[in-house]
This record gives structure tokens, C-alpha cells and sequence, in this order.
């Protein structure tokens, strides 16, 4: 559905130097400078699933989704999705195109929530029946019904961008590109987009592009990850994969039969490279250069206080850290 291939998008920025007189010099003379936000970026994504798209501030998330919409035109490479240039903007692709960006808002604000849905019905050329239809599916599953009487502005952040998703789907669109979308909600909201993208994919099969500072929203949708650093993809693949991919490490919990007082975990002579993460009185957890594993687990295995080892990935929030930074990108 979606091909990326060499994608590079740069923009030109104007540069100037601090104080006044450069403030003055650069009235007569612009200084310019190439900012390249994607370069060389190629993937394909099909339908069905959740892609999630994840990479630190700055990294070139949203610069591809606003290519791969059509909003920005690419400096150079190719981008189809559903046999569409998205620059081309036909009104063909844009029917099957949906875009929700987090706290951008399509909704009048003035305006009654199922106003708003019946200006989209326009704009998107639907008939009635096929109007009404996916609107009532979606004010259902969105759980709308309580609210949709009412004006955007009066809404809670989280009930306006479950009327926004409602919003951009009106057309049921094959191809959704989700850029933030839970950015600012509360726990409950965040959980019932969630569960909302996921029924969406499983009913229409279409393919969502997500990126997510929330990595709580890519573990629960994306079965596929990519990873984008100062604008090159750095990893595609199975989300499970990330973390034997970027983590020079594993954690290692022991459970504890009685506690293991200090002096006891230094007897055991663990190696200078091992860090303490957490240590009661019942549980101790250590994170492990991988190469060395079998090291600790013999050592704590002769200890009488432990009582049983599970051996973990560490946490995906530490995993991108160290992946971050090993790509020199700015976390
Ligand atoms: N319109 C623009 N003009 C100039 N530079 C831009 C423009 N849009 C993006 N950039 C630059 O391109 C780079 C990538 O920006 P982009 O918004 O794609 O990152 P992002 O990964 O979406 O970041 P975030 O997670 O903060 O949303 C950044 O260096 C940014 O400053």
C-alpha cells in the first residue's frame, strides 16, 4: 500500500547570527543553510497492520508522514501509496487518505461536533446512506454519543480527539497516518484510542502509519517498528527485535527466599560492569552485559537467598535511549 523509495526531503533555512548588527546585515544579505529532515529513507508498508514510526525529537517522523500525505513534495526519491504520488494530491488518494496529527485539529471549534462530521461528508463527496453508516459505526466504537450534540470548544482534550479520529475516518480511509495522536491525554483516553485504532484496522484492513513519544501505544498496536535517526532509517522490522537489536543489555531478576544484605552481593563478586536496577528485601534485579550473563546467573545461583532467576529484555523506553544515543540523535 505504502512505497518509500530514496526518499530525501531538505529544507533551506535562514541563518543568522545573534545581536543587532547581524540583525541589520542580514536585511541586505540572507545567509542560507540545507537542512536535509529525510534522507534516503525506503520502505513498503501493507495493510492490516500498525506500523509504528519511532525516533527522537527531530528525527524526520513527521517531515515522512507529510510526504507520504502529500503536504510536502520530496526534494528527491519516490513515494506511492495506493498506486498514488501523494504530491499530485488527486482527489482520488486523498479519499482513501487520513491524517490525524496530535492537538491539530480539523473540528470547528464553534460548531456542534455533528456539524463538523456533516462539512467532512461534503468535502469527502460521501452519499448518505454511506455517510450515515460510517458516522454511527463511528460515534459506536468511539463512544461519542454522550457529547456529539455539542460544540468542539466545550469538549475535553480527550473527547475532542476521539471526534477528531472520528472526523478523519469519516471515508473510512485505507491508509491513516497518526502522528502523535494521543499527545496531552490522560491514561484513559490514551487507552481507548488505542483500542479504537486497533478495531479500526481489524474491521477496514487498512494500513496506519504511528508515531508515539508514548511507548505504551507501540507496544500495544505495532507488531512492525521502524526506527528513524537524524532523518535515516535505522531499524525495520518485528518490534520484539528492536531489543536484541539496540540493548547491549538484559536484565536479570532473581527472586529473593530471604534478603541478600551488601556485603553478601559483593562476596558474590558479580563484575564491575553489572548494574544494581532494583534491590528489596524479596526481589533483586540486575542489568547484564549480554556477553556475560552466564557469568552472573553461576555466581547467584550459588547463593541460598536466591530462589529463582528470569532473565528479561530491559524495559523499550531504555532500549531506544541507548539506541538514540548510539546514533549520535539527539534524545
Ligand atoms: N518547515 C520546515 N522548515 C525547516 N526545517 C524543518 C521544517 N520542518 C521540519 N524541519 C526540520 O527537519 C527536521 C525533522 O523534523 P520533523 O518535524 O520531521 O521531526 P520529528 O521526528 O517529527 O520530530 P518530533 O518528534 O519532535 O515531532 C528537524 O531538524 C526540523 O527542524
Amino acid at each position: 500500500m505504502i512505497v518509500v523509495d530514496d526518499l530525501v526531503r531538505e529544507f533551506e533555512v535562514t541563518v543568522r547570527e545573534p545581536g543587532l548588527k547581524a540583525a541589520l546585515r542580514s536585511i541586505v544579505h540572507r545567509e542560507h543553510r540545507t537542512v536535509t529532515a529525510v534522507e534516503n529513507v525506503s520502505f513498503t508498508a501493507g495493510g492490516g497492520q500498525v506500523l509504528g514510526f519511532l525516533g527522537p525529537n527531530g528525527s524526520g517522523k513527521t517531515t515522512t508522514l507529510k510526504c507520504l500525505a502529500g503536504l510536502l513534495t520530496p526534494t528527491s526519491g519516490r513515494v506511492e501509496v495506493l498506486g498514488h504520488t501523494p504530491s499530485r494530491r488527486d482527489p482520488e488518494f486523498l479519499r482513501q487518505l487520513g491524517f490525524v496529527m496530535g492537538q491539530r485539529w480539523q473540528l470547528h471549534i464553534d460548531l456542534p461536533v455533528m456539524e463538523s462530521f456533516d462539512l467532512h461528508r461534503v468535502t469527502y463527496g460521501l452519499g448518505s446512506r454511506e455517510y450515515e453508516d460510517s458516522r454511527d459505526e463511528l460515534i459506536e466504537m468511539l463512544g461519542l454519543e454522550p457529547f456529539v450534540m455539542q460544540q468542539a470548544r466545550k469538549l475535553s482534550l480527550g473527547q475532542r480527539m476521539r471526534c477528531e479520529f472520528a472526523a478523519s475516518l469519516m471515508h473510512r480511509p485505507q491508509v491513516v497516518l497518526l502522528d502523535e495522536p494521543t499527545l496531552g491525554l490522560d491514561f484513559e483516553a490514551q487507552v481507548q484510542i488505542r483500542e479504537f485504532v486497533a478495531e479500526y484496522v481489524a474491521r477496514t484492513g487498512a494500513c496506519v502509519l504511528l508515531t508515539s513519544h508514548y511507548l505504551a501505544d507501540i507496544e500495544a498496536l505495532c507488531q512492525e517498528v521502524m526506527t528513524i535517526s537524524a532523518g535515516h532509517l535505522t531499524y525495520h522490522g518485528p518490534l520484539r527485535d528492536v531489543q536484541a537489536m539496540a540493548s547491549d543489555t538484559k536484565r536479570l531478576r532473581a527472586q529473593l527466599v530471604r534478603p541478600l544484605p551488601e556485603n553478601e552481593l559483593a562476596a558474590l563478586d558479580l563484575d564491575g560492569d553489572v548494574n544494581v536496577v532494583e534491590h528489596s528485601t524479596t526481589e533483586l534485579v540486575l542489568e547484564v552485559p549480554r556477553g556475560r550473563t552466564g557469568h552472573v546467573v553461576g555466581r547467584l545461583e550459588q547463593s541460598d537467598a536466591v530462589s529463582d532467576l528470569t532473565m528479561v529484555d530491559p524495559p523499550l523506553e531504555e532500549t531506544l535511549r541507548q539506541l538514540y544515543q548510539r546514533t549520535g540523535a539527539d534524545a
